[in-house]
């Protein structure tokens, strides 16, 4: 039986690969950070359950498909799986932010189906890793520890100051799983 302190939710876009301010539209622009796949790994290994949560609001602005997205997540999940992690579940909004949704981050909409996929009666306790202030905001409104990774645009939000308090700052999603599981 899963507990809530073992599971990591993580953002996608500037934490697990590369993130671009002209949004990633294809399989070939996806491109993983290659400690952040082993760091997948080690989690798994060490027993947490791993989801990620990731808004992709291209989808509604027509820069690419429902397709190719799930291409990128099928290539995240075989490039996990080659080092023996899994990934449990992959939530994303593919809704633009006029849609009025419920699942586009800083709302927890998104961690809210991780938490139904896993069985968990609550995420209080559970992590929410991510580069942006809205990945912070969306896993505190749940009850979620939150780290902010400096990769992507994760030391643009650290400059920025706001909204960090009780958030650990590392320099990317190794140095955090190197601090969680040693
Ligand atoms: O970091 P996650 O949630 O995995 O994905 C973020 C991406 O969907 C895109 O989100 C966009 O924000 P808007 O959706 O345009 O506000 C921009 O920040 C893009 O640079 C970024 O690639
Ligand atoms: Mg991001
Ligand atoms: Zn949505």
């Amino acid at each position: 039986m899963l507990s809530a302190d073992k599971l990591v939710i993580l953002d996608r876009d500037g934490v697990i690969n590369h993130d671009s301010d002209n949004y990633i539209k294809s399989l070939n622009e996806w491109v993983p950070y290659p400690s952040s796949i082993k760091a997948i790994a080690r989690l798994t290994r060490a027993g947490y359950f791993v989801a990620v949560a990731t808004n992709q609001s291209g989808i509604a602005r027509g820069y690419y498909d429902e397709k190719t997205l799930h291409a990128m997540h099928e290539q995240l999940i075989t490039l996990v799986e080659a080092e023996g992690g899994h990934i449990a579940h992959i939530a994303y909004c593919p809704h633009g932010p006029d849609d009025k949704c419920q699942c586009r981050k800083p709302l927890p909409g998104m961690l809210q189906e991780i938490q139904h996929q896993v069985n968990l009666e609550s995420l209080i306790g559970s992590w929410m890793v991510g580069d942006s202030l809205r990945d912070l905001q969306a896993g505190k409104a749940v009850g979620c520890k939150t780290a902010l990774v400096r990769t992507g645009k994760g030391s643009k939000t650290e400059q920025k100051g706001a909204g960090l308090e009780k958030t650990m700052v590392f320099d990317d999603l190794a140095q955090f799983v190197d601090w969680l599981i040693e």
